[in-house]
């Protein structure tokens, strides 16, 4: 079941730094939102504060409220590790864990949350997991050949459907195609356009032909200098983002001006 996410008043530290400012943004579900803005304006520091990813490493820290249908992520009892099964992600570089089968890839985030599940239970959730990834007819034929006898792209498809197994509400993607060629990166971006059908999904890219592809609203960051905090500059359907920005910091960062 999708979720939509407000996110109000945020602010993240490194120690600190604030490396992003007072952020408000309302994300609905069964949307694609895309983040995009120059190196160092905070997208994936911001992204990570949507799954309490980012509180992992020792002084980062965030204020503020980021709400899941209503509920504060950061609110007081609240377990960062249940947080991450409603919100799962998928990182920069496919990384299955090499030595498990294809099958037990897709499972191992369903074994981490400790799940008892039957083997019929378990064959039914690998084949809608990899259906749910483009992924079943590659590989159903070797389901018990490792995961990392893979292609780049289908091992991303594959930690795709290793998230979708843990049934979550929300999907994070960090450049999750920066590291795939070109069929891959299309396989993958018509993977999300499916993926918005169930699920709120975030993305983090700098290509900025795969925001206007994949993506129903563009959030712009930008940062005024080194050592100065990132900032939300404008977030709107992408179509405006890129044909009709209101700021011109947005209109210089999309026609290629800089960044
Ligand atoms: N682990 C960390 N410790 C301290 N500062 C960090 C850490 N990770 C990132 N930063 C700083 O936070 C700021 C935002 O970084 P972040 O990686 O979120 O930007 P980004 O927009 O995702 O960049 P890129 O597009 O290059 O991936 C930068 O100034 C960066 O140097």
């Amino acid at each position: 079941m999708s979720k939509r996410i407000d996110v109000e008043n945020l602010n993240v530290y490194y120690g600190d730094f604030l490396a992003v400012e007072n952020i408000n943004m309302a994300i609905e579900p069964r949307s694609v939102t895309a983040f995009i803005g120059p190196s160092g304006c905070g997208k994936s520091t911001f992204l990570r504060t949507l799954n309490r990813m980012h509180e992992v490493l020792p002084g980062a820290r965030v204020e503020g409220k980021v709400l899941l249908d209503g509920e504060d992520l950061y609110g007081k009892g609240v377990d960062p590790v249940a947080v991450r099964t409603h919100v799962g992600m998928v990182f920069q570089r496919p990384n299955p864990f090499p030595t498990m089968s294809i099958r037990e890839n897709v499972l191992a985030g369903v074994k981490l949350n400790n799940k008892k599940i039957s083997r019929t239970d378990a064959d039914d959730l690998v084949e809608k997991s990899l259906r749910g990834a483009n992924l079943w007819n590659e590989v159903k034929d070797r389901l018990d050949k490792p995961g990392a006898g893979l292609s780049g792209g289908q091992q991303q498809r594959l930690c795709i459907a290793r998230t979708i197994a843990v049934k979550p509400e929300v999907i994070l993607m960090d450049e999750p195609c920066s590291a795939l060629d070109p069929i891959s990166t299309l396989a993958v971006e018509d993977l999300i356009n499916e993926l918005k059908e169930e699920f709120t999904v975030v993305i983090v890219t700098h290509n900025m032909q795969q925001a206007a592809r994949v993506s129903d609203k563009t959030a712009f960051f930008n940062i005024a200098g080194t050592g100065k905090p990132g900032k939300l500059i404008e977030y709107a359907p992408t179509q405006e983002i890129f044909n009709n920005p209101s700021e011109k910091a947005t209109e210089d960062y999309v026609s290629g001006r800089f960044g």
